[in-house]
């Protein structure tokens, strides 16, 4: 992405001590916007408009601040009090302020569980509780550390930095629990490249510290400066608001005859918007109405009932069925935190799926070109050709399999901002007789301290964002799939990432 990169580089110049001036506006501006030319403007919908979004004094930036938990009930500021939850994981990210590779442990009761391996100047990251130890250490050596990190509540991200005086912490430092092995290297040593890397982790965490005044306590996750997120957020200011859509894509009432229903080329998937809707004497007539509505304000989470058909679901089920699942991954990894088993389907699997996918690019009001790869004449400013989402991912759990807390996304590995995940639409694709809920433990509420529990129902999907419409990734995204009690569950996965996909 060094359309991206080079952008930002040249909105902002860190090598004084001031606090970067980097013009959104303008470099949006720069950016053309036509992905979103379908969209109908909306303005009481804008996130410009959102009031959560508050300028930080001295700079271009808005930075997202955290509601009073009384308007997500449409009351009175200060009339509600916020609930504490029960769940006491959150995030934690560990930087590697040096120019070597180290490798990242999970400091556990049965020893260290490798998590990373970072490359100079990066950063790694995973869920984790209060009180968990992790390390630094040279690679493959976790006899050799470098430095010990002990997670501290409501602090998520951890510096290791050689170059401090031994026993000297960057701001609030000793809070965070680091622990700094060594140290007091020199930075002359550096040369002007891994300086500026340096200088960039110092600028950030100073940012960081800024970010979490003023927002009431979110903790920076991401590199400063970042972009606002290109694509459309639902807004989500209190419990239970709708958006409607409507929609061409019209659910399937009836499987087409398979020799209609063939795999999609690349010409096919182009079809222009003003054609008509494939297999239309398959389908329902007329327009989809969807109903988006918000289930929880903070992390902002949605459900659209009835959003495929039970035929589409069905269909969806059949290719499955051809398919050997394998069992699911973290990272790449296989892991006892996630026991459920993975397939993936594409987009141009059939019409069908194809159907479901632009149906998705309307709930959400992204072009549906951007979830497929474009020729060079479709929309020609975007910095990409490629598609900004994964394919369906399906997930399938039997009785006892799960997947424990965790954030569906990856901590930004570079000094500067990175495209990554944003969006999650997530289906369920059938009925659970007992458990399998979505949790998300940390949804921020007057009422409980328990996890909003969102059950599988056949045809139903659910929208997160982990990113806020400031470009933060939202930490209190933080969800589980319960293990299901009895029966199974299929379930699916759509990512789009924002504003490309790397
Ligand atoms: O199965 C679910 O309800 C959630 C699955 C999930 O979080 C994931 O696959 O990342
Ligand atoms: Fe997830």
């Amino acid at each position: 992405q060094p359309v991206l990169t080079e952008a930002l580089v040249g909105h902002c110049t860190n090598d004084d001590a001031e606090m970067c001036v980097f013009d959104l506006e303008s470099y949006l501006d720069s950016q053309l916007k036509d992905d979103q030319e379908k969209v109908v403007p909306e303005t009481e919908e804008d996130n410009d408009l959102d009031p959560n979004l508050q300028l930080i004094p001295g700079t271009n930036f808005k930075a997202y601040v955290r509601a009073d938990i009384s308007t997500f009930y449409g009351k009175e500021p200060g009339s509600r009090r916020e609930k504490k939850p029960d769940f006491r994981g959150q995030a934690g990210k560990f930087v590697n302020m040096s120019p070597e590779r180290v490798d990242l442990w999970w400091d556990g009761p049965s020893g260290p569980v490798l998590n990373d391996s970072l490359r100079p100047w990066t950063s790694g990251g995973t869920s984790c509780f209060p009180n968990h130890k992790f390390i630094f250490t040279k690679p493959e050596k976790p006899d050799e550390v470098l430095c010990r990190m002990t997670i501290v509540p409501d602090v998520a991200v951890y510096y290791c930095d050689p170059f401090l005086p031994p026993y000297e912490f960057h701001t609030d430092a000793r809070a965070r629990g680091e622990q700094l092995l060594g140290g007091g290297r020199s930075l002359d040593s550096l040369s002007a490249e891994d300086r500026a890397h340096y200088d960039a982790h110092v600028y950030n965490l100073e940012f960081g510290e800024v970010y979490k005044k003023f927002t009431g306590g979110s903790e920076w996750l991401t590199m400063y400066p970042k972009n606002p997120p290109r694509h459309k957020i639902w807004r989500a200011d209190y419990f239970g608001q709708e958006h409607y859509v409507q929609t061409l894509e019209t659910q399937f009432i009836e499987i087409p005859p398979a020799e209609e229903i063939y795999e999609l080329s690349r010409f096919d998937m182009r079809r222009g918007e003003d054609e008509s809707i494939a297999l239309s004497e398959n389908r329902s007539p007329g327009l989809m109405n969807i109903t988006i509505k918000a289930l929880s304000c903070a992390p902002r989470a949605f459900e659209i009932k009835n959003f495929l058909s039970d035929i589409e679901v069905d269909h969806i089920l059949d290719i499955v069925q051809q398919k050997e699942l394998e069992r699911s991954t973290t990272n790449g990894h296989l892991s006892s935190t996630r026991t459920s088993t993975t397939t993936w389907l594409s987009r141009n699997s059939d019409l069908i799926v194809d159907a479901v996918f632009r149906r998705v690019a309307d709930a959400l009001r992204i072009n549906e070109a951007l979830l497929r790869d474009r020729d060079a004449d479709e929309l020609e400013n975007f910095p990409t050709r490629s598609r900004i989402n994964e394919d369906l991912q399906i997930v399938h759990y039997d009785v006892g399999q799960e997947y424990q807390a965790h954030h569906d996304f990856s901590m930004p590995k570079e000094t500067l901002d990175v495209p990554g995940r944003s969006i999650n639409l997530c289906l369920y694709l059938n009925n659970v007789i007992e458990g399998g809920e979505t949790s998300f433990p940390r949804w921020r509420n007057a009422e409980t301290g328990e996890s909003l529990k969102v059950k599988p129902e056949k045809g139903k999907a659910m929208i997160f964002y982990m990113v806020n419409p400031d470009g933060n990734l939202d930490d209190l995204t933080q969800h589980a799939a319960l293990p299901v009690i009895a029966g199974e569950k299929y379930f699916a996965n759509i990512w789009i990432h924002d504003p490309v996909r790397s």
